[in-house]
């Protein structure tokens, strides 16, 4: 099948011209000169965005997703979406990044269609049960590395509940879900230790199974559980009522799913790299629009942060954290043993400063982190090697211990958060080279034009990247 490569959207949010889209290729971490005073805001949440867009795709009437993230993502997620006959159309709307979406499901999902996952977890894990619920073949892949990610436990639960599901026996991409357009439901038990997304996935499409769905988590571990609670608080606001009578078990009724008007927070996980940068260049970052309550686990990171020396300042919907006078003005970094379970996803932007820290340190409960866009904890081990630190894989996590870094090579693994990690260390080391910044594209397009504002390397007179002030 044909694989898709992300492109610029064909809007133009910012009057005169199109947003700038990373280019594929390498980039020259940039050094801070001295402490930031930067303050911005952030595309939307790819996690919300793609919840909405399945639960929109599921409802009783046309939904409209106010400032919904455009990235590579989304755009598989709408794409994937479209394949089963779900019309989404781009309308004009109010967010520096991107036009407002209207998502009207149709009568019945079609299949009998190809879908491409890109290296997107949410498309690949959300997706199938959606094209079980279709009538007609849908087959699923996705980019090289993709075929790598876990997809047993989707596979195996779609047969449990009496879909046909043809793959190569790899438990992973490619594979084609015989949809028969209804689902019968009832109980299920999975293990979902290696991703949330698969309680995720069928959480999402579970109101539309005839019996609904009581699911049973009996692995022995559960990762990421915020974006657990998020699918259960977007599938509330659209009036379906998900209990959890007790821990790993989780019963959605067959129910309506009300369409819905909503706004879509910034990333708050995408904020971490920005954040982490006041902590080693020294200085603040502020993120504007930052929610007075919500289920995304970057909101974390205000108490994460103050644990590396941060201090961490709330005002009206304004998120601000102090480094002092950061990596490159001496501050020590504390070594703090950090249990990362709840929020992998923040794993590299967190280990780029812990390859800083003062003394041994550890970054825990994150083993999933294997499967993820490439094996973070392998990369990032390898990653600090060639830069002269000692960042070694341990059974669950990654343990860090204090020694200078040099200049080299930095290796993206087509991976949006490793990439943005070697931004963060390239700081205060001279000479970090990421290969492909083009990687950021997955759920952040803007990233070197925010990253070079953020540092004060771009003029005023330069072309505005969407969202800084
Ligand atoms: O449901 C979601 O939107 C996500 C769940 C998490 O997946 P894992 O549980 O596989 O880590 C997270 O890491 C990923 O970035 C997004
Ligand atoms: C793990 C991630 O993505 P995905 O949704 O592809 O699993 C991530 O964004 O850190």
């Amino acid at each position: 099948m044909q694989l898709s490569t992300y492109s610029a959207p064909d809007f133009d949010p910012y009057g005169d011209r199109a947003p700038e889209q990373p280019e594929p290729g390498p980039w020259a971490a940039p050094t801070a000169t001295g402490p930031l005073d930067a303050r911005l805001t952030l595309p939307g949440s790819k996690s919300l965005t793609n919840r909405e867009l399945v639960l929109a795709a599921l409802a009783d009437g046309p939904s409209l997703l106010r400032r919904p993230l455009h990235s590579r993502d989304s755009a598989l997620m709408i794409e994937a979406l479209r394949e089963l006959g779900v019309q989404i159309d781009e309308v004009p709307g109010d967010g520096d990044f991107g036009p407002d979406l209207r998502i009207t499901p149709p009568d019945e999902l079609s299949g009998s269609s190809s879908i491409d996952c890109g290296l997107a977890g949410t498309v690949m894990r959300f997706v199938p049960p959606l094209a079980a619920l279709a009538l007609g073949p849908v087959v699923f892949d996705g980019d090289p590395h993709a075929r790598k990610r876990p997809m047993r436990t989707t596979i195996d639960s779609l047969r449990a509940l009496g879909v046909d599901v043809a793959d190569e026996g790899r438990g992973a991409l490619p594979f084609t879900v015989h949809g028969t357009g209804r689902i019968e439901g009832g109980e299920l038990e999975i293990d979902a230790s290696a991703s949330s997304q698969f309680v995720s996935g069928l959480l999402l499409a579970a109101p539309r199974f005839e019996q609904g769905l009581t699911l049973r988590h009996t692995g022995e571990r559960l990762p990421s559980m915020p974006h657990i609670e998020m699918t259960i608080a977007t599938l509330a606001a659209r009036g379906v009522q998900v209990t959890s009578p007790e821990p790993g078990v989780w019963i959605v009724p067959n129910a309506p799913i009300h369409a819905l008007d909503v706004d879509i927070e910034p990333d708050l996980s995408n904020a971490a790299p920005f954040l982490v940068a006041a902590l080693v260049a020294g200085g603040t970052v502020t993120i504007d629009g930052w929610p007075a309550s919500t289920t995304q686990v970057g909101d974390h990171l205000a108490e994460i942060l103050p644990r590396y020396g941060a201090a961490v300042h709330r005002a009206g919907s304004s998120l601000t954290v102090d480094g002092g006078v950061g990596v490159l003005g001496g501050a020590r970094v504390p070594a703090v043993d950090l249990d990362l379970s709840e929020g992998g996803e923040l794993a590299p932007s967190i280990a780029a400063l812990a390859a800083f820290a003062d003394g041994a340190s550890s970054i825990t409960g994150i083993a999933h982190l294997r499967g993820h866009e490439t094996d973070r904890l392998a990369a990032l081990a390898a990653l600090f090697a060639d830069l002269g630190g000692q960042v070694t894989e341990i059974d669950d996590g990654l343990a860090f211990r204090a020694q200078p870094l040099h200049a080299g090579p930095w290796r993206a693994f087509d991976d949006h958060r490793i990439a943005t990690a070697g931004a963060i260390v390239g700081l205060a080391v001279p000479g970090v080279t990421v290969d492909d910044i083009g990687a950021t594209a997955k759920t952040l397009p803007q990233f070197p034009e925010l990253w070079e504002r953020m540092l004060g390397l771009r003029s005023a007179s330069a072309p505005n990247p969407a969202g800084l002030l």
